[in-house]
C-alpha cells in the first residue's frame, strides 16, 4: 500500500494535479491510517516516511501526518465504505470553489457519464476554513454523509474512493470534469439529462 501510495502520488504531481507540497491522501487499513506527511510534495513521497496512524488517529509512526488530519478524519468517519481520501489544489476545481455562486449542491453539472460514476450526484461546497484549522471537521463530516466528493471554499476538492485507486480516479476525474465546466462556460451545453444519471447511478453507482 505504501509502493501504491508513492506511485500515484508521483503520478498525480507529475501531471499536474498537485504542485509544491499541496494536496495530501490518506489511507484506511486494517489496523489504523496511513497519511502523507505534512509539508511533503506528492510528487516525492518516501514510503518509509508515511504517516501511521491508529485506530484512534494518534500518530504512531513515520513523519508528523498532514495538517489536514481532521479533514479525512471527518470523510472516513462518515463514508465507512471508504477506503482512502484524495485531496487536491487541482487548478480548475479550485477555480470552481473560488466563484462567488458556486451553486450549493451541483457546482460542476453532469455533462460525462464519468463524471457521474465516479463522483456522483452531489458536489458540496464547504465553506472556507484556514487550512488545518480542526473547526472544519464537523461540516466535512456532515457533507460526506451525503457526497463522495467536496470542494472546499477557495482551497480545492476532497475526494474519497472505495479504495486509493478509486479515489484518486475520482480526484481526476473531478478535475477534468471541472475543466470541461469552465471550457463550456457562457456556451450552449448539453448536460446529461435526470434520466441518464439516473440509469449511471443505477448500473454503477
Ligand atoms: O493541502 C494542504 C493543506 O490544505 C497541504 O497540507 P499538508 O502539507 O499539511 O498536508
Ligand atoms: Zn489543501
Amino acid at each position: 500500500m505504501r509502493g501504491l501510495l508513492v506511485e500515484l502520488g508521483a503520478s498525480l504531481f507529475a501531471r499536474g494535479y498537485s504542485v509544491g507540497s499541496a494536496g495530501n491522501i490518506s489511507v484506511r487499513l486494517p489496523d489504523g491510517y496511513l497519511m502523507t506527511p505534512t509539508n511533503s510534495s506528492l510528487g516525492r513521497l518516501d514510503a518509509a516516511r508515511i504517516s501511521k496512524l491508529d485506530a484512534g488517529w494518534n500518530h504512531v509512526g513515520g513523519d508528523k501526518p498532514s495538517k489536514e488530519v481532521f479533514m479525512h478524519r471527518a470523510v472516513l468517519t462518515a463514508r465507512p465504505e471508504a477506503g482512502a481520501v484524495v485531496h487536491l489544489h487541482s487548478t480548475h476545481a479550485t477555480a470552481i470553489s473560488c466563484l462567488a455562486s458556486p451553486g450549493d449542491e451541483a457546482p460542476i453539472p453532469p455533462l460525462t457519464p464519468y463524471f457521474v460514476m465516479r463522483v456522483g450526484r452531489s458536489l458540496p461546497v464547504v465553506r472556507y476554513y484556514r487550512p488545518g484549522d480542526p473547526a472544519m471537521e464537523g461540516e466535512i463530516h456532515a457533507a460526506a454523509l451525503g457526497a463522495r466528493a467536496m470542494l472546499l471554499a477557495n482551497h480545492g476538492p476532497v475526494v474519497s474512493g472505495r479504495s486509493l485507486v478509486d479515489a484518486v480516479y475520482a480526484a481526476e476525474e473531478l478535475e477534468e470534469s471541472a475543466r470541461l465546466a469552465l471550457m463550456l462556460r457562457g456556451q450552449a451545453a448539453r448536460g446529461l439529462t435526470p434520466a441518464q444519471v439516473e440509469d449511471l447511478l443505477r448500473s454503477f453507482g
